[in-house]
């Protein structure tokens, strides 16, 4: 039996051990839904950046650029972090360099583990089933928000603790307590997501339509995993 836990923020990761795990960075609203849906229609590969500065320069080298923070596209960048903004695959083929408030920074501070998957409820059982294939830990990190602890991101990894239950044991309380939420309130997802904090900012930007491709399950069978250059391709 292989062990799954949850890291709750990038603030907490120094307490986790990450040599020799698979890591789930999960941003539900948006960044790695927005990853997800980029992959699954078209987009070649991504490239995460924490800052807004390196990100941008990437334009020069023909990447397509997205840049958010608090929720709004960054100056100058071509795209924000709106999964539907993919949907059409307009921009099949291409490589995205993206940074964002929350998402890229988590993914930034998950580099040294074995593996880097990107999570999101648009491809969970896709990953289920990647993850049931690997002999390793696995270690969910929640990229939460500006370092606090968030409802969506913690629903996710209850998701996964629970779909795993046939194959890795959560022990630890974090683990536990999500696989209890999910049991509770997994079948609601988008009347229970719609107190969280960050569902209301996005609402107060009116974009409910990206709050409903983000809790949408299982419309993709695609892996989104880090490769050896830090890319994000289809695994
Ligand atoms: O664009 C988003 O959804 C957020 C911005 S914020 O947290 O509302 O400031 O970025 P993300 O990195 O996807 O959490």
């Amino acid at each position: 039996m292989r062990h799954v836990e949850i890291c709750f923020s990038p603030e907490l990761i120094h307490l986790h051990e990450l040599t020799g795990k698979i890591v789930v960075v999960v941003d539900i609203f948006r960044a790695t839904s927005t990853m997800v849906a980029a992959i699954a229609n078209g987009v070649k590969e991504i490239l995460p950046f924490p800052d807004l500065e390196s990100c941008q320069q990437m334009q020069e080298k023909g990447f397509l650029i997205g840049g958010e923070r608090n929720g709004i596209t960054a100056p100058g960048f071509e795209m924000g972090n709106s999964p539907v903004a993919y949907l059409k695959g307009e921009f099949s083929g291409r490589s995205l360099a993206m940074t964002t408030t929350n998402g890229t920074q988590a993914i930034d501070k998950s580099r040294g583990a074995e593996q880097i998957l990107i999570g999101a409820f648009p491809n969970l059982e896709a990953t289920v089933s990647y993850i049931q294939a690997q002999d390793n830990d696995l270690l969910i990190h929640c990229a939460g928000w500006k370092g606090h602890f968030n409802l969506e991101d913690s629903l996710y990894a209850g998701a996964l603790v629970k779909a795993l239950e046939s194959t890795h044991r959560a022990e630890e309380d974090g683990a536990l307590a999500m696989g209890s939420l999910f049991e509770k309130e997994g079948h609601n997802l988008k009347g229970f997501l719609s107190q969280a904090s960050h569902a209301k900012r996005l609402q107060n930007h009116g974009i409910e339509s990206d709050i409903d491709f983000c809790l949408t399950l299982d419309l993709y069978e695609i892996v989104v995993k880090a490769d050896a250059r830090g890319f994000l391709v289809e695994a």
